[in-house]
């Protein structure tokens, strides 16, 4: 009869400091690797007397008290849909298997229905925070029933981030993929923020001729009001490091990678018809800094001259450009979460999603008291945007967001996202967008029909040709 409160299967990054945090929460833990060396370098170097290494995937689940509670923490993907097939024939009907890694919430639907066959419970959890969040505390977003909710909360609430009202940073956000999908958002919108925080480095960089030292103290300077958050925290540190005196962020390769959550939520949002554009132009800057051509493209086509513009109300002119693209990035974000809601029949809290992002996740910020506060007022609001405090932001900051996303255009300076946050504006708010000759055009050469400003219903025209080809 096993004893241990909870089984985690994956020594990686997430799964030893996840399985730590726990144990400190004086809960026991059996842990499990799928290949031994990870789980003894783990207890080698972290010895705790909660956890006790398993080598043998038999003797770990019977070592777990039920119903068991079984955590994955392994690579996304095939790897998953392997352990669970591994795992399945060693459970009981109510067992709980979960899995924290990032999957892709399909994947994590399907999954549901391979377990509930068997009478298992399968949780979909999306977990942020990284290294340190793992350990001390992340944010923690549960897909599945709350069945199985109600018997793992106690652990995972105790272990997740707690905001600055205390309250945990974990939530059950809804079935099946619901958890996952909320953490594959959540990543779509961190990458548009740190594309926009690269774009105002860029900017200040190339254009005000700061150095990393200086660019680390206007960042830490913009860390202590409205820009408030983590990520511009890191930034700070990024740009003030040194080695053997040089800067290290120097050192980097200009080309970033990624695992696929931020395409995956570009991917969703076009399939939901929802404009994520800030996290696809962040999707397309990674892909495009990767690209082989990139040397020979500078040759071929030399940028335009760069003049200098180094005054403080650059400086300024560009957090608030940073700010105001940012409010548009998280309000295309939650506008997926709305239609994706209605898709799956999830009924999301987004005041509860935007709670828990207030700490241990990695887009904690500042303002997501206010996005929350915002739900809280209007549970349904169309967008973020019309929330009068971020309409009030957006008028305060459109200005200069137009000014310096115009000056990294003329200076041959990349701005997708700053640029693409303006863009959503004006085709938001635009009169006319070009819409109707787009269908005018559907019309002509396919019959689409259109519809018509003076008359309900739609209509097809004969089109004539004016202009012999
Ligand atoms: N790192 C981060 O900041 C975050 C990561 N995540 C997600 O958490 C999950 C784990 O990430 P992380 O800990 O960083 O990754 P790591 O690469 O550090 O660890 C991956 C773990 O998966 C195991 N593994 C690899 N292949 C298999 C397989 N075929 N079968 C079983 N186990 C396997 C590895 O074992 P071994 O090394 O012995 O092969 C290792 O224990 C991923 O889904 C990731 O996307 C979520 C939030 C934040
Ligand atoms: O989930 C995370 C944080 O929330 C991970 O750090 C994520 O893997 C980062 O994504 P990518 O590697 O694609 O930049």
């Amino acid at each position: 009869m096993g004893v241990q409160n909870i089984g985690i299967i994956g020594m990686g990054v997430m799964g030893s400091n996840l399985a730590l945090n726990i144990a400190d929460h004086a809960y026991t833990v059996s842990v499990y690797n799928h290949t031994p060396r990870s789980t003894e370098n783990f207890v080698r170097d972290h010895a705790h007397a909660n956890i006790i290494p398993y080598y043998d995937l038999q003797q770990f689940i019977a070592s777990l008290e039920k119903p068991r509670k079984i955590m994955l923490m392994i690579v996304a993907g095939e790897p998953v849909d392997q352990m669970i097939a591994r795992i399945l024939p060693l459970t009981d009907a109510g067992d709980i298997i979960i899995d924290g890694g990032n999957s892709f919430f399909k994947d994590t639907q399907r999954r549901t229905q391979v377990c509930r066959e068997k009478g298992v419970f399968f949780v979909g959890m999306g977990i942020s925070g990284g290294e340190t969040g793992a350990r001390r505390g992340p944010a923690v977003m549960v897909g599945g029933e709350s069945t199985a909710y109600e018997k793992i909360r106690h652990i995972y609430e105790a272990v997740a981030a707690k905001a600055d009202d205390d309250k945990p940073c974990c939530a059950h956000v809804g079935p099946d993929g619901a958890g996952h999908f909320v953490k594959m958002v959540h990543n779509g919108i961190e990458y548009a923020d740190m594309q926009l925080i690269a774009e105002a480095y860029l900017l200040l960089k190339e254009m005000g001729g700061y150095t990393h030292a200086e660019l680390a103290d206007i960042f830490h300077d913009w860390n202590t009001g409205e820009l408030h958050s983590y990520l511009i925290g890191i930034t700070a540190d990024v740009l003030a490091e040194t080695e053997d005196g040089g800067s290290v962020l120097s050192m980097i390769a200009d080309r970033a990678e990624q695992k696929g959550t931020g395409r995956w939520t570009g991917i969703e949002a076009l399939a939901e018809g929802v404009d994520v554009s800030l996290i696809i132009a962040a999707c397309n800057a990674r892909v495009l800094s990767q690209v082989a051509g990139r040397r020979r493209a500078q040759i071929v086509f030399p940028r335009p001259e760069r003049g200098q513009v180094k005054a403080a109300d650059f400086v300024e002119a560009v957090r608030k450009s940073l700010y105001t693209a940012k409010i548009v990035a998280y309000a295309q974000g939650f506008a997926l979460y709305q239609k994706a809601s209605q898709t799956y029949g999830w009924q999301l809290d987004y005041r509860r999603i935007a709670e828990i992002f207030r700490a241990g996740c990695i887009i904690q910020a500042k303002f997501l008291d206010t996005i929350s506060t915002a739900y809280a007022e209007d549970a349904q609001v169309e967008n973020l945007l019309f929330h009068p405090f971020f309409t009030g932001k957006i008028k305060e900051g459109e200005h200069s967001l137009r000014q310096v996303a115009a000056l990294g255009l003329a200076a041959g300076i990349p701005v997708p996202a700053m640029a693409g946050a303006l863009t959503y504006l004006d085709a938001y708010a635009g009169p006319c967008v070009g819409a109707n000759l787009i269908q005018g055009l559907r019309d002509y050469f396919g019959a689409h029909t259109f519809r018509r400003t003076d008359k309900e219903g739609n209509f097809h025209h004969v089109w004539r040709e004016h202009y012999k080809r």
